[in-house]
């Protein structure tokens, strides 16, 4: 479209592109690109324009930045007394939440199950990553790339937090099948587990063009099988699964509770087991934490090599934020970065969370860099929306489900050490994570005395203290990570 200068612009009848062109030349291509192209709709009644946009928190940036440029511009088109008013347009919100999705799924390529024999496909076609079929059934023919870009080992940053699982994988790359088998690594979200895995796959494909690698999540193996079971097509379900020489498999916790699922995924297991085929498996418990797998599939993830990844150290979070920002081309000072690294330390998704948000206000300021004072205000919003509330009945019912006792059991006057170790856990999250005073938790829990919570919480921290672990009934937890998923639990529910 011809450019035209806003000046010589008379009253005229409202034309989307004309508006739009001219506003292009009034605000500059680049912000023109950045908030309108393809990212408003218009509207017009009357006097008045109504901009769309695709959420509320670009409602407030669009009104303080270009409210004045559309209301001159509209008095072109409308007359002297136009009037802008901007909303969120539902339509632009649905699209911008399936395209955050869409960029937020992990999984890249899907693998057909078909009739055909898998043995027809070259190995090259085979190694594949499997996404979960929810809405796209799988498709006939060779496996289709959907554009996704792994995660690669060489943006993974390595520190004392994370390191036994880093150098495993890279072990697991080099010798698959010879060293760790089965790997399995676990830890909270967003510590790199699907990272760590993603770049084995890229890396074993590149060191060993000939063997068949595959990525996959549970939950995709769970679809998959269903559609199997739905369709009779479990012969060449199974050939597909059962034929690979390295299976990467990526939340392994979501078969808990699943127990056909579990079976069938126990059969795939001992055949590539029994073959030396290589087997990562990323979870967030411990193998013993997944109280809802068999047995049988719980002891052969400790088979092999169990790895933790912990939060990451001061350090590592400095050198993670650092190579985000620079893979970012990000101009953000070190001291910003330095900042956000020693504000967000649980984990590595926040950090990244908090560096695009401080991104992206820094462009909407047009700003060549932010300071730290700003950093702060900024952050400080994002935070005070992420507070998780959690009350003393979250704890007894999260802690009573993963016990498999009732919360009125865990309140009760026995001493039962069935009931006594979930209480003694309860009290220790419930002062943990709520505000509520020993006086009143000791109310809560049957009616026990302050001195008694301040000796349940004593115990939990001692046994924390001292890496000892849990027992009861036949079963044993490492404290911490028994600690730590059920606290994860709260924070998640
Ligand atoms: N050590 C690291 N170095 C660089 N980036 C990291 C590191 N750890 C995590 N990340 C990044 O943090 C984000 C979250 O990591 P990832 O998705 O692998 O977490 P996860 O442990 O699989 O979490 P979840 O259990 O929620 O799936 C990713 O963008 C990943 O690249």
């Amino acid at each position: 479209m011809q450019a035209q200068s806003l000046a010589m612009v008379q009253p005229q009848s409202f034309c989307e592109s004309t508006f739009l062109g001219l506003l292009q030349d009034e605000i500059g291509s680049k912000n023109y690109d950045s908030w309108f192209k393809n990212k408003v709709s218009l509207k017009t009644e009357q006097d008045e324009l109504s901009v769309g946009v695709g959420s509320p928190f670009l409602l407030n940036w669009m009104q303080k930045q270009f409210r004045t440029p559309l209301t001159k511009l509209a008095r072109n088109f409308l007359g002297d007394s136009a009037r802008v008013n901007f909303h969120v347009d539902a339509a632009m919100l649905e699209q911008s939440r399936a395209e955050h999705k869409q960029q937020t799924t992990k999984p890249a390529l899907v693998v057909p199950i078909t009739n055909t024999s898998a043995s027809a496909q070259s190995r090259e076609e085979n190694s594949a990553t499997v996404a979960a079929p929810r809405k796209a059934v799988p498709q006939q023919g060779h496996a289709r790339r959907t554009g996704r870009k792994y995660a690669s080992l060489a943006d993974f940053i390595s520190g004392e937090s994370n390191q036994l699982a880093y150098t495993a994988s890279l072990q697991a790359c080099q010798f698959p099948g010879e060293r760790f088998n089965p790997l399995y690594l676990h830890g909270n979200v967003g510590l790199g587990k699907s990272h760590l895995l993603e770049g084995m796959y890229k890396s074993m494909r590149q060191l060993h063009p000939s063997l068949n690698v595959m990525l996959i999540n549970a939950e995709s193996f769970a679809n998959y099988f269903t559609l199997a079971l739905r369709d009779r097509t479990l012969p060449s379900f199974r050939h597909k699964f059962r034929n690979v020489d390295i299976l990467l498999v990526d939340d392994i916790d979501f078969l808990e509770d699943k127990k056909v699922i579990q079976e069938e995924f126990l059969h795939t297991f001992r055949q590539l087991d029994s073959k030396g085929c290589q087997i990562v498996l990323t979870s967030d418990r411990h193998p013993r934490l997944l109280t809802k797998t068999s047995s049988e599939l719980s002891t052969r993830f400790l088979s092999g090599l169990v790895c933790k990844i912990e939060s990451p150290d001061k350090t590592t979070r400095e050198q993670i934020v650092q190579h985000k920002a620079q893979k970012m081309n990000s101009p953000l000072s070190k001291s910003v970065l330095r900042f956000i690294a020693s504000r967000f330390q649980q984990n590595v998704r926040e950090l990244e969370g908090a560096l695009n948000c401080l991104e992206t206000h820094r462009l909407m300021e047009a700003s060549q860099t932010l300071s730290v004072n700003s950093a702060r205000k900024i952050l400080s919003d994002l935070e005070r929306d992420c507070v998780r509330i959690v009350r003393m009945a979250d704890v007894d019912s999260i802690v009573s489900e993963f016990f498999g006792i009732t919360p009125e059991e865990i309140k009760s006057a026995s001493r039962s050490r069935k009931f006594s170790l979930p209480r003694m856990i309860a009290i220790y999250l419930t002062r943990k994570l709520t505000e509520a005073a020993y006086k009143d938790i000791g109310q809560h829990f049957g009616g026990r005395n302050h001195s008694t919570v301040m000796s349940a919480e004593r115990k939990v921290i001692k046994s924390l203290e001292q890496g000892s672990v849990f027992k009861l009934a036949l079963k044993e937890w490492p404290a911490r990570d028994l600690v730590d998923t059920l606290e994860r639990r709260l924070l998640a529910s």
